[in-house]
């Protein structure tokens, strides 16, 4: 376990100090985890973490991160099956069952999302908004436009940044809501702590990230991470 315990005495403790955390090590083994191991997302990797990467090309690469994970994130989606023709004889045609949904967490999920609609052009997208207190680190719903007819396999909630998992875990009690029949959480960087709590609330929500850091920091930011992923993808800083 790793120990930010470094309060300051006088001070307020800032929103992690002091709690402990596990390490990537631990969160290893977690059953339904998948974290990228394809060299085109490393590359991608490295040039949306780097601080001189301006809001443009950081939203573009989000959105090329966000192809990249919906193309594995929907490995197992089910199939029906028809008989078409192509421009010499019959053969079997395969199409996806059922709708596909995908639930940007506002701000910073929307980059991710427009990403699974270059894989899936017709996922219907569910917005949902949800902000970090950044003193107690508690998710905010602010906006909501989740529809109540439902017709879809599965949903994936999209946010690039999984810190201390509360985004993510209300925004999947939220989905759980509706009764789509199943639910994946499609996530950019994960600190083992947020993956963690998310696994334990969840532990029926496959989840697919394309890197796992080392650990929050006492403001419960990600190290080393890549910053605010809303402001770094809107130029909000
Ligand atoms: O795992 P957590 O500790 O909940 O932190 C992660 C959340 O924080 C960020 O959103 P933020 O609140 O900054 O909103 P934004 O997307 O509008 O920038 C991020 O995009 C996640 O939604
Ligand atoms: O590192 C972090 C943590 C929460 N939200 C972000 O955008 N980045
Ligand atoms: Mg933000």
């Amino acid at each position: 376990m790793i120990d930010t315990n470094k309060s300051q005495e006088g001070q307020p403790p800032l929103p992690m100090q002091g709690i402990p955390q596990p390490t990537r090590d631990e969160v290893l083994k977690l059953p339904r985890v998948h974290i990228s191991s394809h060299p085109v997302m490393a590359h991608k990797m490295t040039a949306l973490r780097d601080n001189n990467t301006t809001p443009p090309d950081f939203y573009r690469l989000v959105k090329e991160i966000g192809a990249l994970l919906a193309y594995e994130a929907t490995e197992n989606l089910a199939l029906d099956t028809s008989t078409i023709e192509t421009p010499l004889q019959a053969t079997t045609g395969y199409r996806l069952a059922g709708g596909i949904g995908v639930t940007p967490i506002l701000r910073a999920g929307l980059g991710l999302a427009e990403g699974f609609r270059e894989v899936i052009s017709d996922a219907q997208v569910w917005h949902l908004g949800l902000r970090r207190d950044e003193r107690t680190l508690r998710a905010l719903e602010y906006y909501n436009r989740l529809p109540h007819q439902i017709d879809l396999q599965v949903c994936y909630a999209v946010d690039p940044m999984l810190a201390t998992g509360g985004s993510a875990i209300d925004a999947l009690n939220i989905l759980k809501r509706r009764n789509i029949p199943r639910l994946c959480y499609v996530g950019i960087i994960a600190a083992p702590y947020g993956l963690l709590k998310l696994t334990q609330a969840h532990p029926d929500v496959d989840i697919y990230i394309a890197a796992l850091d080392e650990s929050l920091n006492d403001y419960g930011y990600i190290v080393p991470g890549l910053g605010d992923a809303g402001d770094r993808q809107f130029g909000t800083f």
